[in-house]
């Protein structure tokens, strides 16, 4: 045990409702927007090949010509609504926007800053539309916040000099005074999602983002912060020097999810995921693997069934639409979700073993499980295990509940669900539900070895 000022303040998962709520949602939306939506990934013909929210990192474009592009920023096809509308179809439960990304653009009018939607010829608030769109529709509200800050003349990839020192003060009070902000003008905002905080200078900064974490969450009794926002005195980040995790979920599941539940540590996470490889911000060319609808809908499964929320990134075009490949993507896993959200929802880590078919999900508080098939067996007959003082009570398709599957005990602990029909086109759910074994007439007996 490492004494530790600025490491993690609680150990385990926190307990309150809006963090249970969090821990319930299981799929949510992410939304990257901002200037770097006009170029989307090419410019004066080229192809940038990195993240397209990164274009303006890119040697062939000078600085103040990317940054100029905020005199081009009016998305006159931009309509909250629809954007609300469309993760509701998709049946998100929660949101995740960017107010400012690396570029230090900001979609709210910030006092702080000139590099704001304000002198844009938008000139309108972007985020006030946003929150108050997907709050009407249910949807609770995240904001994503990049520390980083390309834009500000006092932010430095580290701190050499006494004039590195000076202006970087000036960038952390701007970086308070701008969260401030963002909590006073969208209270409702259930939490935040820090990024951009790799670099040494931030890392260096551990006492006074802890002191700034402490009086955000003062400051908004509730906040949800992520394991990103803030390093301890050691440099350590997302895990402090005890190993602890800082802040309230676990955010190192960028484009990757989680193979086993050790490697969650018993925490709350999220999943943030892209549709092409490596694309957050709008980009024209969508080159190389686009994932469907069943990779989606497999991810999201897994991320449930290991505790996890799966968060699906959008990113809508320069002039405010959504473009058509996501549109078709959310109203496909929205109609799956209408059918089967029962099995995401307010679910967690069933504590089974794991089996090919797919994956297992329990509903919370209760002793109900999900089995969220995608490999139906050439036997047509799904492996389950169970604790020694459980058996299956009922099994059926969630989608025809009248049917009941056939259970077949298979050894103490084993049983097969014999599906009827085998020629699933779609991931399908199965429910069971256990109840306490009852002393049966069989006896298994253990192999000799
Ligand atoms: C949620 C994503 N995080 C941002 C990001 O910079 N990710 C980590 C990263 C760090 C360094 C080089 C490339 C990518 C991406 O631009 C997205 O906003």
């Amino acid at each position: 045990q490492i004494e530790l000022k600025h490491g993690s303040h609680r150990i385990g998962k926190r307990t309150d409702a809006v963090m249970q709520k969090w821990r319930g949602y299981g799929l949510g939306q992410f939304i990257h927007w901002g200037l770097y939506a006009i170029p989307g990934g090419e410019w004066n013909g080229k192809q940038y090949n990195g993240a397209a929210e990164w274009i303006r990192s890119w040697n062939g474009i000078p600085k103040s010509t990317y940054d100029s592009l905020i005199y081009k920023f009016n998305p006159v096809n931009f309509n909250a609504e629809e954007w609300a509308v469309t993760a509701k179809q998709m049946g998100a439960r929660y949101v995740t926007i960017t107010t400012k990304h690396h570029d230090g653009f900001c979609l709210w009018p910030s006092k702080y800053t000139r590099y704001t939607i304000a002198n844009s010829p938008w000139k309108k608030d972007i985020m006030k539309p946003l929150v108050d769109a997907y709050d009407k529709q249910g949807i609770d509200v995240i904001l994503y916040f990049s520390v980083m800050d390309w834009n500000h003349p006092g932010w430095r990839y580290d701190i050499k000099t006494k004039e590195d020192s000076i202006a970087f003060e000036g960038f952390k009070q701007f970086t308070r005074n701008q969260l401030l902000e963002l909590l006073t003008l969208y209270p409702t905002a259930k939490g935040l999602w820090f990024d951009g905080t790799w670099d040494k200078s931030w890392i260096k900064q551990a006492a006074f983002a802890d002191e700034l974490e402490t009086e955000m969450r003062k400051f908004r009794p509730g906040l949800i912060i992520g394991s990103r926002f803030r390093a301890d005195e050691n440099g350590k980040r997302h895990f402090d020097s005890n190993g602890v995790l800082m802040g309230d979920y676990e955010q190192g599941w960028e484009r990757k999810i989680p193979n086993k539940i050790e490697d969650v540590h018993g925490n709350d996470w999220d999943c943030v995921m892209t549709v092409p490889e490596n694309q957050w911000g709008y980009n024209k060319a969508w080159k190389g693997h686009i994932k469907t609808r069943n990779e989606l809908l497999e991810m999201t499964a897994k991320c449930v069934s290991l505790g996890g929320n799966f968060v699906l990134n959008f990113g809508p075009q320069g002039d405010g639409a959504i473009r058509k490949e996501e549109k078709q993507l959310a109203a496909q896993i929205g109609d799956w979700m209408k059918t089967n959200s029962e099995a995401i929802y307010n679910c967690e880590y069933a504590g089974l073993e794991k089996q090919d078919w797919g994956y297992f999900t329990k509903k919370t508080g209760s002793d109900k499980l999900y089995m969220i098939v995608f490999n139906v067996p050439v036997s047509g007959a799904l492996k389950v295990k169970l604790p020694a003082n459980t058996s299956i009570g009922k099994s059926y398709l969630l989608a025809q509940p009248a049917q009941l599957l056939n259970a077949e005990e298979i050894s103490g602990t084993e049983y097969f669900i014999h599906l009827k029909n085998t020629a699933a086109g779609n991931p399908f759910v199965v429910v069971l539900e256990p109840t306490a074994k009852k002393a049966s007439g069989n006896t298994y007996d253990k192999a000799k070895t």
